[in-house]
């Protein structure tokens, strides 16, 4: 589980994140929406240590984050806007098995949390190829199987579907979907709610640094016209 606990942070005078008060337990899927700037990648950027608050504090499993920063990267793994910004090897195999060893994971143990990651995202039989050579949608596959080979509590995913066509965004979404079934907690990050609102357990609206909804898919719904994140 994790709780941000009026957490604020800065960029010099500017508040991107004002006073946040928020619990993700585990198992749920959440949609996080809000305007362009409206601070939602600076607030999950917390969730796993990537950032420290300027006041507040975040908990993950009762620890405070930026106090123990590998321990909160292990419990949450993230996704970010572009996956070529993750990816750490030149083949999907040595990727997503990259985390793992960095554990100091038994072969045995590594080998089968990457095909397990890689079967989860529909890309088994793909750890030979080149990640540069992926389409849009694939990439975003492998950087999720990466995150899952940690075999993380949550799993964070900053935008998505930014730049995927519709059919690779329906099967990152059936996959995310799977995952959360499964028990996996998923916080995904949209400005794009077309796909989300119904799925979603929690839909969160953040507005200028602040949450302005937390509620359940249908009670947001009514909400979502004063933010500039209306689903069609
Ligand atoms: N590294 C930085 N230095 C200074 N200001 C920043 C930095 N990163 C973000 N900001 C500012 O903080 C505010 C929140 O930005 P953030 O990227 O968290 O919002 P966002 O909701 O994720 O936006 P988007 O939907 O456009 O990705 C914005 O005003 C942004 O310009």
């Amino acid at each position: 589980m994790i709780r941000v606990e009026r957490l604020v942070h800065r960029y010099g005078e500017a508040t991107a994140v004002d006073g946040v008060n928020l619990t993700l337990p585990d198992g749920e899927y959440v949609v996080l929406a809000g305007p362009n700037g409206s601070g939602k990648t600076t607030l999950v950027r917390h969730l796993n240590a990537l950032l420290s608050p300027d006041e507040g504090r975040v908990l993950v499993n009762g620890t405070e984050a930026a106090e123990n920063p590998v321990a909160a990267r292990t419990a949450v793994g993230m996704t970010f806007q572009d996956p070529r910004d993750g990816f750490v090897a030149a083949t999907v195999g040595a990727d997503v098995a990259f985390g793992p060893e960095n554990l100091g994971l038994a072969h045995e143990e590594i080998d089968r949390r990457v095909r397990h990651a890689l079967d989860a995202v529909n890309m088994q039989g793909r750890a030979d190829d080149r990640v540069d050579a992926l389409s849009g949608g694939e990439q975003m596959r492998v950087a999720i199987a990466g995150a899952l080979a940690m075999e993380p509590d949550h799993l964070i995913l900053d935008e998505p579907f930014a730049g995927l066509d519709w059919p690779a965004r329906r099967e990152v979404f059936e996959r995310l979907r799977a995952l959360a079934r499964d028990g996996t907690a998923v916080l995904v990050v949209t400005h794009d709610l077309r796909d989300h609102i119904d799925a979603a357990d929690r839909v969160l609206v953040l507005s200028a640094g602040e949450i302005a909804v937390d509620a359940p898919p249908e009670q947001a719904r009514d909400r979502l016209a004063e933010f500039d994140v209306r689903p069609p």
